[in-house]
């Protein structure tokens, strides 16, 4: 059957690259990065980069849903973010509360179901019950899920996950022999996702080609896409193209 597909309006393409509609990456992970660098390039404060790219997150969410991502993972806070100024820090505290207040209608409307991975119980308490209002309002969608890491760090994850499997051994409840990949895959905070904890494609934004701490047991067998937009610039297009290069790469999962 003749591939659907979407012809991607960038012009600097010097071939015709086209968006197969039916290779769409059923789980898209992105670090979000450079939103500093574009305040920068523009003289504003760093959180003015931060503000505007919330402002991006509702736009690519929308897109990947409509494109019919199952998954989409957002690197929202990571559990090193803490280091960053004080003043940098409450600013970010307070953008999942302006996010549920402006944007939770527009994701029901397009049945987006709200998830998080990481330790919210540090947030203050006013973000963590606008992180709980978003999962609650969310929570009869069955479209795309956003999937979003707030103060989450993979180590600190792989950590939580070894401490209880340890935890169930010495109690008795496990017996260590039986241990798999998919006892730990079972233990990390990605085990609500099921099938689709594991990302096809991992995003990158800015130019830089680092993982920082980002889901490392998951990405095992991902597609790694290092784009040169700062994530305020990032939008559908961008996703199309970066989805574009994913299909052009055969993928072996370790095999031929
Ligand atoms: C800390 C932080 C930073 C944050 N940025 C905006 C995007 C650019 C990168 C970092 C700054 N965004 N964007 C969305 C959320 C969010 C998190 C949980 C939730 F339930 C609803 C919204 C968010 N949280």
């Amino acid at each position: 059957m003749e591939a659907k597909s979407v012809f991607s309006n960038k012009k600097d393409t010097n071939t015709e690259q086209k968006l197969d509609m039916d290779r769409i990456p059923a789980h898209i992970a992105i670090i979000m990065d450079g939103n500093g660098r574009w305040a920068q390039a523009r003289h504003l404060p760093r959180v003015a980069g931060h503000k505007q790219g919330m402002q991006t997150v509702k736009k690519v969410t929308i897109a990947a849903s409509d494109l019919g991502v199952k998954v989409l993972s957002l690197y929202a806070f990571s559990t090193e973010n803490w280091k960053r100024p004080a003043t940098e820090v409450n600013y970010l505290m307070q953008l999942p509360i302006r996010f549920f207040k402006t944007f939770v209608p527009d994701l029901v409307k397009h049945n987006v179901k709200v998830m998080v991975m990481g330790d919210i119980t540090r947030l203050p308490a006013e973000t963590q019950q606008a992180v709980k209002d978003a999962i609650k309002d969310t929570a009869d969608c069955d479209g795309m899920i956003l999937n979003f890491a707030l103060n989450y760090g993979s180590r600190d994850e792989i950590t939580r996950a070894v401490q209880a499997i340890a935890t169930a051994a010495q109690d008795g409840q496990l017996d260590p022999t039986t241990i798999t990949e998919q006892t730990i895959s079972d233990h990390l905070m990605s085990s609500p996702l099921g099938e689709l904890a594991d990302p096809d494609l991992l995003i990158r934004t800015s130019g830089e080609e680092r993982i920082s701490n980002f889901m490392l047991w998951q990405i095992a067998y991902s597609e790694l896409e290092f784009v040169p937009e700062h994530w305020p610039d990032f939008d559908g297009e961008a996703l199309k193209r970066a989805i574009i290069g994913f299909q052009g790469r055969h993928r072996r999962f370790g095999g031929l």
